[in-house]
């Protein structure tokens, strides 16, 4: 937290600011497993996946209009000068949205949730799925599974695409979120997939612009709101590993950190060696997926 700032909202790992009439939105170096943010750091962690989303938002431009301004800290509005150093390269200024209460979620591969309610009932957020699919099974045609937004904490709640357009009050709105969605996970996916990189799922946030626009808002295709798996280690049918943040969940439930995930006991802080490994992955995500070496 950056004291000093007008601080609205604070996520595991983001934090929001109100600066005039808009908003700064900063990725902190925190880590969350096992629903607990760790009290170990990874080092620029937050920058290299506030610089992944905003590779992202330009890749994306020709689908969908975004909510930032400028990452760019010497943009910033001079009440910032003075928590430039800190901002560098973490912070995205960005327009303030009227947000739409949904967690639009889009699915290109069976696991989590979406595999849990097809375990019991062959759907996922209502939608029959074919038989005989597992864990990791890549779907023919990726699936939009939305949520409606719980309080920090608390999981979001699954809903029928229906259920979202009642929710919202507004079908038509529900049906290009829905597309919108769809079209911008499955750009997304072909591009990783083509470094090597499954993006099995991803969450986006839409906001409007006064004048009614939908915009594509918060972090996109981060480690943080989606599943990256390596590509050359997918095997459906048992779970993926995470491209991400497997180090981190092998040494928690290894017997070195002498922690057990089933207990109410928040997770031991990590080995330097698992910290800077997991920092090398960020590293690597981002590398393979922009093409860009991270500075
Ligand atoms: N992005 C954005 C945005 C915007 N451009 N305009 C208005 N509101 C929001 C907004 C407000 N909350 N959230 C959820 C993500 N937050 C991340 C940090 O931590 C708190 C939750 C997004």
């Amino acid at each position: 937290m950056i004291t000093g700032l007008n601080h609205l909202a604070s996520g595991k790992i983001r934090d929001l600011y109100a600066v005039g009439g808009d908003l700064l939105l900063v990725a902190s170096d925190r880590i969350s497993a096992y629903d607990y943010v760790l009290e170990s750091e990874i080092p620029d962690k937050g920058r290299i996946l506030t610089q992944l989303s905003m590779w992202w938002f330009g890749q994306l431009a020709d689908l969908v209009p975004n909510h930032v301004l400028t990452a760019d800290v010497d943009e910033f509005p001079a009440e910032l000068a003075p928590y430039k150093d800190e901002l560098r390269g973490r912070a995205m200024l960005c327009r303030r949205l009227a947000m739409v209460p949904v967690e639009c979620v889009a699915r290109g591969y069976l696991t989590g949730s979406g595999l849990a309610e097809y375990e019991k009932n062959g759907t996922a957020n209502g939608v029959p799925l074919p038989a005989g699919l597992v864990d990791g099974s890549r779907l023919d045609r990726p699936i939009f599974t939305p949520a409606m937004k719980a309080e920090v904490g608390a999981h979001d709640e699954n809903v029928t695409f229906e259920e979202m357009a009642e929710r919202t009050g507004d079908p038509e709105l529900a049906a290009r979120l829905k597309d919108l969605t769809l079209a911008v996970y499955s750009r997304a996916r072909d591009i990783a997939e083509g470094r090597g990189i499954l993006l099995a799922d991803t969450k986006f946030e839409f906001g409007r612009l006064p004048g009614g626009t939908l915009v594509l808002a918060d972090e996109v295709l981060t480690p943080d709101s989606s599943r990256f798996w390596p590509a050359d280690q997918w095997h459906p049918g048992r779970a993926q590993p995470s491209f991400d943040k497997q180090y981190v969940r092998d040494w928690l439930t290894s017997p070195a950190s002498g922690w057990d995930p089933r207990s109410d006991t928040p997770p031991p802080a990590l080995p330097e060696e698992v910290v800077q490994a997991t920092r090398a992955r960020y590293v690597e995500a981002y590398e393979r997926l922009t093409g860009v070496k991270f500075v």
